[in-house]
């Protein structure tokens, strides 16, 4: 099969890791630089240039779509789909994880438990921030990523400020309910083809409520409760997401999912658990070109 990872850093442990589970089973696979993609549409037809190649042989892509690139990211994943060539992740998914507002919009009509959040607009902010009380809050940029953009206000007084800065800078954020008793820890979940498959407890370093490993945090495997389960399958079903990465806090009212990572980094949690967490992904990939 060939196989391609849409990545730009062919060096990187996760796109590393995905070449050796591809090549062990036998597959050609290479790695494509988005920024070297060139897309057309000739003669009603979805076509692909690579460098100066056009691209026809591919039977899948994986995409490792940064999310300082999703609009040409997912574009290009879009360009693939139009082609026929099984993705493990949909353009719609990327899209949509990467805006922890839609995703918390779109998953709970789907009904998934999640944190109090409010968007924050332009307008009457200080009105609804007050509906957080005096205590802490979570101030979130919508597009963060790896804990930078996550901000604690012990206050209220922290929060209006910090929201006023926002608000004249026009970023987008989120004002979210702070989940105390989760004590600076969260779960992350690997969904594989609609089936967790690998899981772990991150705590952060002493001083931070993040507990992102890019962050100086630590992880333990973990068994999950069903109801933890059941969040993070649900959620890569409904934001079409073959591969997922799923961030929940366990809260005093149960999991709350946190947010969506269409392009989960593979070294924590390979590393972590000991499981070889980019061969599932192979394997999805082979149950699904050959069920066509
Ligand atoms: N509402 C909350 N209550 C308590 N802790 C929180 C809350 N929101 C975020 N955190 C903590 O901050 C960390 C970073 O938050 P979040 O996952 O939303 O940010 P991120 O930058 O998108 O991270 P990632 O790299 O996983 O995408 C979480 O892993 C969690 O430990």
């Amino acid at each position: 099969m060939n196989i391609a990872v849409l990545s730009r850093g062919e060096n990187l442990y996760s796109t590393q890791s995905l070449i050796k589970a591809g090549e062990k089973r036998n597959h050609d696979i290479e790695v494509i630089d988005p920024t070297y993609c060139n897309v057309m549409i000739q003669k009603n037809k979805a076509l692909l240039q690579y460098h100066d190649e056009i691209v026809d042989d591919l039977h899948a892509v994986i995409p490792r779509i940064a999310s300082s690139n999703t609009f040409y990211g997912t574009s290009l994943v879009r360009h693939f789909e139009a082609m026929k060539v099984f993705s493990t992740v949909s353009s719609f998914g990327i899209l949509e994880a990467q805006d922890k507002w839609a995703t918390f919009q779109i998953l709970a009509s789907a009904g998934i438990p999640m944190p109090k959040t409010t968007l924050g607009s332009h307008y009457y902010l200080a009105d609804f921030l007050k509906d957080f009380g005096e205590g802490p809050v979570i101030i979130k940029l919508v597009s963060g990523t790896h804990g930078s953009g996550v901000i604690l206000c012990e206050n209220y007084k922290n929060a209006l400020s910090t929201v006023e800065t926002l608000q004249s800078t026009q970023t987008k954020f989120v004002m979210q309910e702070y989940i105390e008793e989760s004590k600076g820890s969260d779960i992350r979940i690997i969904v594989v083809d609609g089936k967790v498959v690998a899981s772990m407890k991150r705590k952060a370093a002493a001083g931070d409520f993040r507990s992102n490993l890019h962050r100086g945090g630590s992880g333990n495997p973990i068994d999950l409760s069903d109801a933890e389960k059941e969040i993070a399958i649900k959620a890569a079903e409904v934001l079409k997401l073959g591969v997922c990465g799923v961030d929940i806090l366990q809260s005093k009212k149960g999991p709350l999912l946190l947010e969506v990572n269409s392009t989960p980094g593979l070294e924590g949690i390979e590393t972590i658990t000991g499981i070889d967490v980019a061969g599932k992904i192979i394997e999805y990939i082979e149950k699904m070109v050959n069920s066509k």
